[in-house]
């Protein structure tokens, strides 16, 4: 777990366009996606291995980000690589909600080690949200008191091949009471979300941002790069002494 940083006063100012506006009167909350990558447009050495990209300043700007935010989201393979803390060091701790999409409920071992339940155990971050296939619904329940009051299961209904429809998915999460989220990764997510619209043909993710480490990870890494081309608007870079930039923008 890296330290932070006193945060750079000029990121504010920069990342304040794409943070969570009011969305008190929608069903829909206001996402935002997210993510550290290479020159090269990778996000991990290999899928499954956890990598640091981001120098200590842009993963404090993360840490802020996630003041802003009160849900985080990313995959179960995000998960199993990374056992990720998913909370916020750089303020108050139990401020974001921690969310895995997990279909066939592959978590399920891991979560009893992992630094999401520990923490809620600790009370250094909140009871993060699974979710799951409703088709598995009944075997999952067969479980009884597994992990009782440190996860919370939420059953959806998936396609023929076995995906969340995102529109649903996110209703589900502003149903809950989550009005901003804070998409993560990993590969997988981002390159389907950056293509995904919602019901009226609005993009489904509101604003991205993205810090670019200077290095190449090679040609093994999980990439990120969508399955056909996504034209973006209200674009602006900042670039920090530490050698990271970092691209703000909308899917146009
Ligand atoms: N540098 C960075 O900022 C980040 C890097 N990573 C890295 O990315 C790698 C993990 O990426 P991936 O392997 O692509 O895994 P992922 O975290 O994107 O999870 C992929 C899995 O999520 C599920 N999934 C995705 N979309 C779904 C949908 N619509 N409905 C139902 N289920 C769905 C599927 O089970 C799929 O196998 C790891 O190595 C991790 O360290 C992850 C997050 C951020
Ligand atoms: N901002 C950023 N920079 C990197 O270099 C990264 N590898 C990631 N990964 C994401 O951060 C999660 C882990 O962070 P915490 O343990 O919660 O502090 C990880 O799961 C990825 O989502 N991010």
């Amino acid at each position: 777990m890296s330290s932070l940083v006193p945060l750079d006063p000029s990121l504010p100012p920069f990342l304040q366009p794409y943070l969570p506006r009011d969305v008190s009167d929608s069903s829909f909350p206001f996402i935002l996606l997210t993510w550290a990558q290479s020159l090269d447009s990778r996000i991990s050495l290999e899928p499954g291995v956890q990598t640091i990209i981001s120098s200590k300043q842009t993963k404090t700007m993360t840490h802020y980000i996630r003041t802003q935010f009160s849900g985080i989201l990313i995959g179960i393979g995000t998960f199993l690589a990374d056992d990720p803390g998913l909370n916020c060091r750089y303020g108050n701790a139990n401020s974001i909600r921690p969310i895995i999409v997990d279909p066939h409920f592959r978590s399920r071992e891991k979560l009893k080690t992992s630094r999401l339940v520990r923490q809620v155990n600790e009370k250094t971050g909140l009871v993060p949200i699974i979710l799951i296939d409703e088709n598995l619904k009944d075997s999952v329940c067969s479980l009884g008191d597994f992990l009782k009051g440190t996860v919370q299961l939420e059953f959806l209904p998936t396609d023929n091949s076995g995906r969340f429809n995102w529109t649903r998915l996110f209703q589900r999460v502003r149903s809950i009471g989550i009005g901003s989220v804070m998409v993560e990764g990993g590969g997988s997510i981002i390159n389907n979300l950056l293509l995904s619209k919602r019901e009226n043909g609005e993009p489904i993710i509101d604003a991205i941002v993205v810090t670019i480490g200077p290095r190449f990870l090679g040609a093994k890494g999980t990439e990120v790069s969508p399955l056909h081309s996504v034209e973006l608007k209200d674009r602006k870079w900042w670039a920090g002494d530490c050698g990271d930039a970092v691209f703000a923008g909308r899917v146009a």
